[in-house]
């Protein structure tokens, strides 16, 4: 009988992450919500049942378990710096000039991504499976969130490969969730949240896992600080190991030649992203070669080989909006 349960139960989880990455990755989804929720209540059900075979990578954490009492303190072996800002078009042809000048090229290949409004994760996992997940807290000193980053639907609780990996980037909420979250709240009475950022920040520092995982939060990852066994020699080919463990990667990342390139690519998402489904408050600019990051190194703070170009503080008219729609 054991030896059923267990196969049913692994069979089960199997089907559920495969369903979940196609739903929340892909935007392909396979089956229906009432298929997939079946699915999901079966297995709650069958690890009540049968508690010998919870599972810390069982994807029926991602509705959320018991609440902590407080979030357990993390270090983070590498720190996790942040991005020295450019507020101008010449910030960026100074930060173009001084790569060129410390690395004797005067091509450097640059990877442009939107730099997404949230919280920044780190995500630790183990032989493919997620064991910690958290805040960036000062960049030396972070606070264990795990349980709330399982609810995150599109963080995989299990890499298509069994690696030893830590993975940063951004939790957000979408702007349609943000909206549908402060009508409730506004229907409870509740104070709602200013903007996307705090809703994803406070949903996230919430102590009931079950909080966040109904709050459709969502997640963009940015970089690979650590891999073992692999050998990565680019960002670029770091984003596309990323997308084939499982994540849901930006479709706007772009690879340049030069610098004007980039600033075009700046000006056209100043531009449009209001359009976008998610709040980005600039773009982040990075040397795509690893040799040359390493050439270049890191202050205390920040990379030297990476920059944000941080967009002028939104329209007063777009602002606005926001106030009527609340
Ligand atoms: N908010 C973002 O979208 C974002 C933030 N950070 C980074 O890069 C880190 C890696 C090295 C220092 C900054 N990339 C991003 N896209």
């Amino acid at each position: 009988m054991s030896k059923d349960i267990q196969k049913k139960v692994e069979a089960l989880r199997e089907k559920i992450e495969y369903h979940n990455h196609r739903y929340y990755v892909l935007d392909a989804p396979e089956i229906s919500d009432q298929e997939f929720d079946a699915l999901m209540n079966e297995l709650i059900e069958l690890e009540q049942t049968y508690p010998e075979y919870q599972s810390p990578d069982s994807p029926s954490q991602r509705v959320g378990g018991e609440p902590l009492d407080k979030f357990p303190r993390v270090s983070h072996e590498i720190p996790m710096l942040s991005l020295e800002n450019a507020e101008s078009q010449k910030g960026l042809l100074d930060f173009h000039q001084r790569v060129s000048k410390n690395t004797q090229k005067t091509d450097p290949v640059y990877v442009a991504e939107l730099k997404i409004d949230g919280l920044a994760l780190s995500l630790r996992y183990e032989q493919g499976i997620l064991v910690r997940g958290a805040t960036r807290g000062d960049g030396t000193t972070g606070e264990d969130i795990t349980p709330n980053v399982k609810t995150v639907r599109s963080i995989p609780l299990k890499l298509s490969k069994p690696l030893d990996i830590e993975i940063r980037g951004e939790a957000f909420m979408s702007k349609a969730s943000f909206e549908r979250l402060n009508q409730e709240k506004a229907e409870r009475g509740e104070d709602p949240f200013a903007n996307p950022r705090n809703a994803a920040a406070g949903s996230l520092r919430q102590l009931d896992p079950k909080i966040p995982a109904k709050r459709d939060l969502d997640f963009f990852p940015y970089s690979v600080p650590y891999i073992r066994g692999e050998n990565l020699d680019s960002h670029y080919s770091a984003v596309k190991e990323l997308k084939d463990l499982g994540f849901k990667i930006n479709p706007y990342i772009r690879k340049f030649e030069t610098m004007e390139e980039v600033i075009s690519y700046c000006e056209e998402w100043q531009e449009k992203r209001t359009k976008l489904p998610y709040e980005i408050d600039g773009v982040v600019i990075k040397l795509n070669d690893y040799n040359l990051q390493q050439q270049l190194g890191a202050t205390s703070k920040n990379p030297r080989w990476a920059i944000a170009y941080k967009f002028p503080a939104e329209q007063a008219e777009s602002q606005v909006n926001n106030i009527f729609i609340n």
